[in-house]
């Protein structure tokens, strides 16, 4: 990305503090002349004083000099007091509210991507999280090094430079002569270190998500004793990330040098110079120590230039990653507009194609029918695409191929968020949230009472276990077991109170008797609504009034249980083999006795 690039895509940011903008603006131009002045007063002392010692004029009249230029330098100082603070507070101010407003922009725009998005590779959690906050945090940088560094900076040094030409024209072009060279050094320089800066962002980014998925990962790590290989690989990207590093900064440093010995070698010949103009009394003595403090206020800025050349740099770089995601417009999820008064439940999917963004097929050619209120069976063996069709149901993605109906209506013209208000999903493993129990439980159905949180968990078989917790509905929810946690997104789904259910091995984590009592509470749940569900639970599926067989990405047979069991194709080898492995004659004779 280029500056004006970059520039373009900042603006409408900065659009709404226009005002402020114009403040900082007009404290810069106060302030950059209020920086001038130490300039002409140490010419005018040294000049008056030389003159009283050489008149020999009696000390009182060196008093008086000494009286005014303390109370004009005292007043300068007030207002430039008064102008930097004022210029920083509003720059300052302007900083923080752009940092607030990319961050709340890009977390507002993410939220309404699709599905995909979230599972690339490329944005890992981890990685995804420092893009964004390099992002921000770069160009927060960059408004800052703008209103409140580069701007004032500049504007004194082109300032001091328009009094040094006036002042004195060949005085002036030795400082007009370094500013080229010290700007061609600095963008060089620049230049050098951009691409250790890009493979930077790589190292910093998948650090973050290497350290992320250490976290998520350490029970397995540990149980296979596998630190010392984890902790090799983290190893190898810190001493790439080093090695990196320290090319940066010996770029850096040699550049540095070059760029001090050039603003050494302006002064020593400014010094020169004017030392030449006194001596042949074209300038008095004064003026020496007048054009080395211009020089100072035009070279300021210069020194700091390969920092904002740094930063503006990293701007540049991470605010690409960072405006890749903002304006990922393709990755924004289809709204579609039909709402109907109410949902029947009637889905159909006809010769439906679905590949991963990563190249995976997971579905192909499949044709299906659920009818509503009836509870609907999707068993196949692991990575058959069950899970894959309630994805598509849900609209999380989009069939590659093929259309799926839901009441008639393909489901690409739904309005997804009523859609998603009308689905309840109950997965293997649901997400509790930060938070209290009642607050996990209240999560998306807000305006729902207390009461209606009671009985929710009541019909979940929760609540005589939370009444039992010292802070009952109080607790935070992540301390709760795995199963009363997988019951806390159950009760969530009766207070949701959904026409369509999605239960994808809902029971799948919890013991005999959670289950039975689950199962208790989804019969009724399941009640005079269309139900999907993926169990590999005998009884689960028995009671199903359909069930559709999936194999490899395909449907290969539907109908009842009978049915199915008679046809002694798939769905009698996976059933029968569920109930070998229960071991079934045992537990019969266990029962008996
Ligand atoms: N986010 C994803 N990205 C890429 N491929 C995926 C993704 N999720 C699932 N798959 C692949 O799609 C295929 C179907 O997966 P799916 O989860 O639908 O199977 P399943 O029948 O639900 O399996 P299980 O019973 O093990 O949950 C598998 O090959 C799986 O690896």
């Amino acid at each position: 990305m280029t500056i004006t690039q970059l520039y373009i895509k900042v603006v409408p940011f900065i659009k709404p503090y226009r005002k402020l903008v114009f403040y900082t603006l007009l404290l810069t131009v106060v302030g950059s002349f209020a920086a001038q002045v130490n300039a002409f007063i140490i010419k005018y002392t040294v000049d008056s004083i030389t003159s009283l010692l050489v008149n020999k004029t009696p000390l009182k009249q060196g008093l008086s000099i000494l009286i005014l230029i303390s109370i004009i330098l005292l007043t300068k100082e007030i207002i430039y007091s008064l102008v930097t603070f004022g210029q920083k507070f509003y720059g300052e101010k302007l900083r923080i509210y752009i940092a607030r407003d990319f961050s709340q922009t890009i977390v507002e725009k993410i939220l309404n991507y699709k599905m995909a998005f979230y599972t690339s590779p490329e944005n890992e959690s981890g990685k995804l999280q420092t893009r964004i906050d390099l992002g921000v945090s770069s160009l927060t940088k960059l408004t800052q090094n703008f209103f409140i560094d580069i701007l004032p900076l500049f504007a004194n040094a082109i300032v001091a430079l328009a009094v040094m030409f006036y002042a004195n024209f060949y005085v002036g072009l030795v400082g007009l002569f370094i500013v080229p060279l010290y700007f061609y050094v600095s963008q060089y320089q620049a230049q050098k270190l951009s691409g250790f800066r890009r493979s930077m962002r790589t190292y910093r980014e998948t650090k973050s998500s290497a350290i992320i998925n250490l976290v998520e990962s350490i029970v397995v790590i540990k149980s296979f004793v596998s630190e010392k290989k984890e902790a090799d690989k983290h190893k190898s990207i810190q001493y790439e990330m080093t090695e990196n590093q320290m090319q940066t900064r010996k770029i850096s440093f040699v550049f540095d040098s070059v760029k001090s010995f050039i603003e050494q070698i302006g002064i020593i010949i400014i010094i020169i110079l004017t030392a030449y103009l006194v001596l042949t009394n074209n300038m008095t003595i004064g003026a020496i120590m007048f054009h080395i403090l211009l020089f100072n206020n035009v070279s300021a800025p210069i020194r700091q230039l390969h920092r904002i050349y740094d930063e503006v740099n990293d701007a540049l770089i991470y605010s690409e990653g960072f405006f890749d995601i903002l304006e990922a417009n393709n990755e924004k999820e289809s709204k579609g507009n039909y709402i109907p008064n109410n949902i029947k439940g009637l889905i159909e999917l006809r010769n439906v194609d679905f590949i991963y963004p990563n190249g995976n097929k997971a579905l192909k050619d499949i044709s299906m029918q659920i009818k509503p209120n009836e509870i609907t069976a999707l068993i196949g063996l692991s990575g058959a695409g069950k899970s894959t069709v309630l994805n598509l149901l849900d609209k999380f993605y989009e069939p590659t191929n093929g259309n799926i109906f839901l009441d008639g209506v393909d489901l690409k013209d739904f309005n997804t968020d009523f859609l998603r208000k009308n689905v309840g999903l109950v997965l293997q493993k649901n997400h509790i949230f930060k938070g209290s129990i009642a607050e996990n439980i209240l999560y998306g159905s807000e305006e729902k009472t207390f009461d209606d949180v009671i009985e929710a968990s009541k019909k979940a078989f929760i609540h005589d276990q939370i009444i039992e917790l010292p802070k009952g509905y109080e607790t935070a929810a992540n301390l709760l077991s795995g199963g009363q946690q997988q019951r806390i997104a159950i009760a969530r789904i009766f207070l949701k109170n959904p026409a369509i259910i999605f239960l994808d091995e809902p029971t799948a984590n919890l013991d005999a008797i959670a289950t039975e009592q689950i199962k208790r509470s989804l019969d009724e749940i399941k009640k005079d609504r269309t139900v999907i569900i993926i169990s590999h639970s005998i009884s689960q599926i028995i009671d199903a009034s359909n069930i559709i067989v999936m194999d490899s990405g395909k449907v290969s047979e539907h109908g009842t249980h009978e049915d199915l069991f008679n046809k002694k194709g798939l769905y009698y080898n996976i059933f029968t083999a569920m109930a070998n492995s229960l071991n079934i004659d045992k537990i019969m004779k266990a029962v008996d006795e």
